[in-house]
This record gives structure tokens, sequence and C-alpha cells, in this order.
């Protein structure tokens, strides 16, 4: 059986994402299989983002809506804001799509955010059938990292995608230690479980 395609797929505007998206990656390797790490388009002008204090962008390639039909499974890297998508991943309120950016007086229409632009895949059931799991940084130790996964579903399930949880099965002592601040969505202990979902191990 051929290994699964899998993309690692992240917006990071400080770059803590990006560096969990090297450990996943490292995992993926890891149980057995391969995977490439994408960054999603920036939707901010470079002037907001100077005055946000934003790094350059990491080197991963862009990738658009219309590639996610070439994968098999996805791992998602959200940072959190207020416990749910960034706009740059999905604008989620009607008012907030016809937003404008003021930059110096002039108005800038922001560009369309990556999973409202998948209308098409939606209507078409282009992703259903595909598996995803997605791993978050927040600012704090309580500031929604389950929040952030929670209100991710709602977008994978209209896609059809199935979600693959970290569960507690092989997780248990990781997830139960009291000696370390961790999340509950490791994907380094989830990775097996996408593995074994898919009859790979
Ligand atoms: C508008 C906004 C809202 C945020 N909301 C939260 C939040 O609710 N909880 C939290 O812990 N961090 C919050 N943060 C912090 C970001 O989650 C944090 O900067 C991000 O995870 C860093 O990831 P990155 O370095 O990959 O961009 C927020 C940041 C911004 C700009």
């Amino acid at each position: 059986m051929s290994s699964p395609r899998i993309a690692i797929i992240i917006y990071s505007m400080y770059g803590h994402i990006a560096k969990l998206a090297e450990s996943v990656k490292e995992g993926v390797i890891a149980a057995g299989g391969s995977a490439k790490i994408y960054q999603i388009p920036e939707t901010l002008p470079d002037e907001i983002l100077a005055k946000m204090h934003a790094p350059p962008k990491p080197d991963y390639p862009v990738i658009s809506v219309d590639q996610l039909a070439e994968f098999d499974g996805f791992l998602f890297g959200i940072p959190t804001r207020y416990g749910n998508f960034p706009a740059q991943w999905k604008v989620s309120l009607v008012a907030g799509a016809r937003r404008r950016h003021v930059v110096a007086g002039d108005l800038i229409t922001p560009r369309q955010a990556f999973w409202d632009a998948t209308g098409q895949l939606w209507a078409t059931g282009a992703l259903a059938g595909k598996f995803a799991a997605v791993f978050v940084s927040t600012g704090t130790p309580g500031g929604g990292q389950e929040a952030t996964i929670m209100n991710s579903l709602s977008t994978l399930v209209h896609h059809g995608i199935v979600y693959v949880p970290l569960g507690y099965s092989r997780t248990f002592t990781q997830l139960s230690t009291l000696t370390e601040i961790h999340g509950g969505a490791s994907l380094l202990f989830f990775l097996p479980s996408f593995f074994l979902y898919r009859g790979l191990i």
C-alpha cells in the first residue's frame, strides 16, 4: 500500500505554529510516513504586519485551496484567535468578510480567507473522506486550545473530512501527567492512530 499523502498546512504570524509544524513533521516521519509543510496565503498587507511586529514569513510553499484535493490527510496548524481560527484561515462573521484595512488613509480590501475560498470543493465533495487533525498554539496555557480545535470541526464536517482525535487509549500517561505543561492534542502521540485509522500499521 502506498504511503498516504499528508500535508501539514499552517498559518503562523509569529513563528510558534511553524515550529510546532516541524515537530509534527518529525512525528509523521517517526510513524513511518512523510509529509510536507505548507502555509496558507497571508491576507494582511505588509504595512499591517509590520505594525503587528510580525517577523518574516517562514520559508514554506504557499498552498492554494485547489491543491487540497491532491492529499489524503491534513494536519492543520492554527494559532488561536479567541478560541477560533485567525481571519487568514477563515473569516467567521459575515460582517468580517466586508472588513477593510486602513493603511495610511487608503482602504485595502483583504484577500479572501483560505477556508472561505473552498466553496467549490465543498459543493463537489472534493475533500469528503479525507482525514485531518488539528494542532494549535495559544499565547497562554488556558488560552483556548481545545476550544480552537472544537471550533474548527464545523469546517471539517462541512467538507466531509474525518477528524482524527487524539484519544486516550495510547496517550493516557502523557496526557495525565502533572509534571509538565502540555495540551490535549499532541500530534506526536496522535499520529500512530492516524496511520492505524488508515490501516497502514
Ligand atoms: C487577536 C488575537 C487574539 C488572540 N486570542 C488568544 C486567545 O484567546 N488565547 C490565547 O491564549 N492567545 C491568544 N492570542 C495569541 C495567539 O494565539 C498567539 O500569538 C499565537 O498562537 C502565536 O502563534 P504564531 O506564532 O504561530 O503566530 C491571540 C492573538 C491575537 C492577535
